[in-house]
């Protein structure tokens, strides 16, 4: 038998037909679905007078426009207000299951998946959302989808495709103190540049992989549409079988043992072929931070705002010049003098029980500075439950930050969360674009103890400095 790659075998194992060209028709085992992107699709559906073929097979959540301050405070636009509306009456009007905002099981559509067991290996799940690729740190192909094909899975189940070529990153070495996977995706992303993946399924792979809980895992793929591909997967190890057992929707008794034995063959052969290999050795890495308007605009801490002179080509160097203008920062600028004035933890990037550990142990015995306003967000209900159930929320509180309910919040400026005009934000999040905290605002990406760091002293900082 030729030898085959993870994403070759899963890929195979759901072509119902082949279309030719290229392209095939594959099945899709699972299907999310968030209040943003979802009424389009529900409404050529209702227009077609189609039904939900498998209604179990999706999971409706809205996470993008709630807000996080829920108690009684009304939503502060119309629009967030009705998405929501639509979704729950569109989900109960399909018989698909729904995660009230008030709900144990609410949160993030990218942290609950997992946190339900919905996400599991060797499946394809699909969702209208790019960040879908975060699911794939299971080893299974995730990936984000259009409207109208969010249509055609709901009616079929299927949807055409073309398969993507394989990528294997290896990571190799582990990771120093004070670094963490946040800081080697980001990394890889400033290396690779944001159109490195594009038309790649990439495959994590590698010692650094291995030691990563899954958790860190989902931090790796989630940021794999960053570097413009829109798949990642890891293969599933004794971490992910222990993840999921259990979970409310994973196979259980006799089930799990045939889901186990079905399992063991998702890993990608020993001589596999990989369209492209690239080795990056994450020993030696310092913890990243983004200083432009898109996630490659990354350096070390210890790094300084670039100079858009030194750009040879014209093009490059008038970008550059713009990012800058946009972010306002100077050339030569040391990324440790930026002074912020925001700090969000949280996002389907960062807002898992970890990342909220990794920030309070920061800020444990510490405050915020007088110049900073921070919050915390959980990514889901069960992350906030869990974290306040270790007293995180306390240490949060005490350091100063806001403690909120679980949602996308200031990630994406869809709910009440966002930057002022020319704000600068210390954000776990994933993307930098101009506008994408607030109109005007100023994001830095970076890892959740980096934000915490720079919570404490009102500039981005050298995490290690503060261990
Ligand atoms: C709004 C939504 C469809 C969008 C996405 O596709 O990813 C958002 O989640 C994002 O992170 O930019
Ligand atoms: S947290 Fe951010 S990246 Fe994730 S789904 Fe929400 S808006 Fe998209």
């Amino acid at each position: 038998m030729v030898a085959q790659t993870l994403y070759d075998k899963i890929w195979d194992s759901h072509v119902v037909a082949d279309r030719g060209n290229g392209e095939h028709l594959i099945y899709v085992d699972r299907h999310l679905v968030q209040e943003v992107s979802s009424p389009q699709a529900f409404a050529a559906l209702d227009q077609d007078g189609r039904k939900v073929r498998c209604p179990e097979a999706h999971i409706a959540v809205a996470d993008h426009a709630v807000p996080t301050l829920r108690g009684d405070r009304p939503f502060a636009e119309g629009l967030a207000f009705s998405q929501v509306e639509r979704l729950k009456e569109n989900a109960a009007k399909h018989g698909i299951a729904y995660m009230p905002m008030d709900g144990e099981r609410h949160g993030i559509v990218h942290v609950i998946g997992p946190e339900l067991g919905f996400t599991l290996p060797g499946v394809v799940l699909v969702c209208g959302d790019s960040h879908t690729c975060t699911h794939g740190a299971f080893g299974c192909i995730a990936f984000g989808i259009g409207a109208s094909e969010c249509t055609s899975i709901f009616a079929t189940q299927t949807l055409r495709q073309r398969k993507q070529k394989t990528m294997r990153v290896n990571l190799e070495g582990g990771l120093p103190d004070g670094v963490t996977v946040k800081d080697v995706i980001l990394a890889l992303i400033a290396e690779i540049g944001t159109g490195g993946g594009v038309g790649y399924a990439l495959e994590y792979a590698g010692s650094t992989v291995r030691e990563l809980s899954m958790a860190a895992r989902m931090t790796l793929c989630n940021m794999s549409i960053e570097a413009g591909s829109r798949v990642g997967v890891v293969a599933p190890d004794e971490k992910t079988f222990a993840y999921l057992e259990g979970r409310p929707l994973a196979p259980s008794g006799d089930a799990w043992k045939q889901a186990m034995a079905a399992w063991s063959d998702l890993h990608s052969d020993a001589d596999a072929v990989f369209d492209r290999e690239v080795t990056f050795n994450t020993a030696d890495l310092a913890p990243q931070v983004s200083w432009g308007t898109t996630p490659e605009h990354t350096c070390a801490v210890t790094g300084q705002v670039p100079d858009p002179e030194r750009e040879a080509d014209q093009n490059s160097k008038s970008r550059l010049r713009k990012s800058l203008a946009y972010m306002g920062l100077e050339p030569g600028t040391a990324i440790r003098d930026i002074p912020v004035d925001r700090v969000f933890v949280g996002s389907c990037t960062n807002g898992r029980l970890e990342d909220l550990r990794a920030a309070a142990q920061v800020l444990s015995g510490r405050k915020v500075a007088d110049s900073v306003k921070a919050i915390a967000v959980p990514g889901s209900a069960a992350v906030k439950i869990a974290a306040e159930r270790e007293g995180l929320h306390e240490i949060f509180l005490s350091a100063g930050f806001e403690w909120r309910d679980a949602g996308c919040s200031m990630c994406v400026a869809m709910n009440d969360d966002r930057l002022a005009e020319g704000e600068r934000c210390a954000s776990t999040s994933n993307r930098n674009f101009e506008g994408r905290q607030g109109k005007g605002g100023r994001t830095h990406l970076m890892s959740p103890p980096m934000a915490a760091a720079a919570a404490v002293t009102g500039k981005i900082t050298d995490v290690r400095e503060l261990l």
